[in-house]
């Protein structure tokens, strides 16, 4: 799914309105009623208070209708009209004006009134500033969004928390409304699945309010969401009369005393994700519990500890390093001969990052299209120290770009980038992390490229499959019980999975149907 920048949303918004000949507080209209049908359908019209803080932009002006729409439904409203600018927009003035001639005469708050009482059962309605927030918010309005805070009450915001900004970070945390669930309008955004920004957001769910879908579909966006729907056209279904060559030979090179389970981990999951043959690369140490604990795999031995040169005589169609390697002096030097022949692109993991890291200059051996898959500390270690998310994802491009390789930052949301696009993975959970679930993924995208997957699928699929086998098999396990072992096992059920559940229908369409 397309993440939009606040300017493609205008510009959407604009031709909208031009195309389907309606005005701009028509748009409104239809955002305001989506929101109300939703929290209709919830509430059923109980009494509940519902206290409305209504900016004087268009958020506002969001918020104001709905007002409307909830008193003739006979809810029991309070309208707070956060009076931060003396610039209102035209829409909040129709819709203030609608409100009036209903008798609906809301509470102005500025910097000199009392906030009004809330109560912990009550329900809020944050409507202060959407995307178009362009700088830091006043001390009073911080005042009056910590009074939120401190009411306990439920928080629903309408389009983004009030106090985000859709491209950059606030300097003060305090300034930002900590959202139970967020009501956004036709896309999701991209500060909604980034660490710095996520926190602010319980649950979110997108509400369509009409844009016009072929301008959408036809805006080329820099940040894409990653769900089932879009993986499955690059699943490669197996065909009848093939055999183990077809679907290639994984190497997995790593491994060192004391870490030969990153191997195990790494080889068993390229096979378990349809790697046609593997092989181990590892220290001698390693034979006998490659031998054991992955029957189907073959192992190549080196020296006795750790690995202390990289030679074969296999053809592998794919190859993932770095699990468990080690940095001995040694083993570097191994692997910077083996950049020296190697021409297929690699899925380069833990110490083969730090590897890299140490030695920037072996990046530039790397062939184009390798994938580089590190956690935040290895990323700091290749990009160096970034000041938020939106920098952190400046530098990576960069890096990504310079280098011509795919980069995936695991974290809660696990970002791939590749050519100046950013793509954020959907699946997985806090279970997740814990020791050897990297070990699996650098095995399970290896897989993938074993099996003729370009780089930057192998990465998008894999981190995907890897990240919804968490997901299955937290159900039964519970997080803290989750085990890297426990993701290999369920990675075909995550296939499964695939062609099983449809995706779960847009919200609001549910509605329709159930209302309609
Ligand atoms: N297509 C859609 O998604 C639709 C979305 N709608 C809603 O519209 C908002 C965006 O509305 P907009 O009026 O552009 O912006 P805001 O309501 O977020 O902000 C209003 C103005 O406030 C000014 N501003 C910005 N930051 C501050 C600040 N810190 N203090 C005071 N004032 C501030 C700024 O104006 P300036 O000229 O003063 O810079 C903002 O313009 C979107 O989020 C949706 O909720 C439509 O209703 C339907 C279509
Ligand atoms: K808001």
């Amino acid at each position: 799914m397309k993440l939009f920048a606040a300017e493609q949303i205008y510009a959407a918004d604009k031709f909208t309105i031009e195309k389907q000949q309606i005005t701009s507080d028509a748009l409104m209209e239809q955002a305001a009623i989506q929101i109300f049908n939703w929290m209709h359908l919830r509430m059923q019209g109980a009494p509940v208070k519902i206290h409305l803080f209504c900016g004087i932009g268009n958020n506002g002006g969001d918020g104001m209708a709905l007002a409307r729409h909830l008193q003739e439904h006979g809810y029991n409203i309070g309208v707070h009209v956060v009076n931060y600018s003396e610039k209102r927009s035209k829409d909040f003035l129709i819709n203030l004006d609608r409100l009036k001639d209903r008798k609906i005469w809301p509470n102005f708050i500025d910097s000199n009134c009392e906030f009004p009482e809330i109560h912990k059962d009550d329900i809020i309605v944050d409507a202060i500033f959407g995307i178009g927030l362009n700088r830091e918010p006043s001390d009073w309005v911080v005042n009056l969004i910590d009074h939120l805070h401190k009411s306990e009450a439920f928080v629903l915001s309408v389009d983004i928390p009030s106090g985000l900004y859709t491209d950059k970070i606030s300097t003060n945390e305090k300034a930002i409304v900590k959202a139970n669930y967020v009501l956004s309008f036709q896309a999701p955004k991209l500060i909604f699945f980034l660490p710095d920004t996520g926190i602010y957001i319980g649950q979110w769910e997108v509400l369509d309010i009409g844009l016009d879908p072929e301008y959408l579909s036809a805006t080329e966006v820099e940040y894409e969401i990653i769900g089932k729907n879009e993986v499955l056209p690059m699943y490669k279904p197996r065909e009848k009369y093939t055999h183990k060559g077809t679907y290639g030979h994984s190497l997995l090179i790593g491994g060192s005393y004391g870490k030969i389970g990153a191997s195990i981990l790494a080889t068993k999951a390229s096979l378990k994700i349809g790697s046609g043959l593997a092989t181990a690369y590892v220290p001698k140490c390693g034979y006998i519990p490659l031998q054991t604990a992955v029957p189907e795999a073959m192992v190549l031995t080196n020296s006795e500890e750790y690995i202390a040169d990289i030679s074969y005589k296999i053809e592998p169609n794919a190859i993932g390093v770095g699990v468990g390697l080690g940095t001995e002096k040694e083993t570097v030097d191994a692997f910077s001969k083996f950049l020296d022949s190697n021409k297929l692109p690699l899925v380069v993991d833990a110490d083969g990052l730090n590897i890299l890291s140490e030695n920037k200059k072996l990046l530039k051996k790397l062939p184009e299209n390798s994938i580089l898959t590190p956690h935040p500390k290895e990323l700091e270690r290749l990009i160096g120290v970034w000041k938020g998310d939106f920098d952190k994802l400046k530098k990576a491009k960069a890096f990504s770009k310079k280098y011509t390789c795919v980069l995936i930052i695991k974290g809660a949301n696990t970002i791939t980038l590749f050519n100046g696009k950013v793509y954020i993975n959907t699946t997985g959970n806090p279970g997740m992390a814990t020791a050897g679930t990297g070990d699996v993924l650098t095995g399970v995208i290896t897989g993938l490229m074993a099996q003729g997957y370009d780089s930057l699928s192998a990465a998008i699929f894999g981190v995907y499959l890897h990240g919804r086998a968490g997901d299955m098999v937290v159900e039964q396990v519970g997080y803290q019980s989750l085990m890297a072992s426990d993701i290999l096992e369920a990675l075909g059920d995550a296939y499964i999975d695939l062609f099983k559940v449809p995706e779960q229908a847009p919200p609001q369409q549910e509605q329709q149907q159930e209302e309609g």
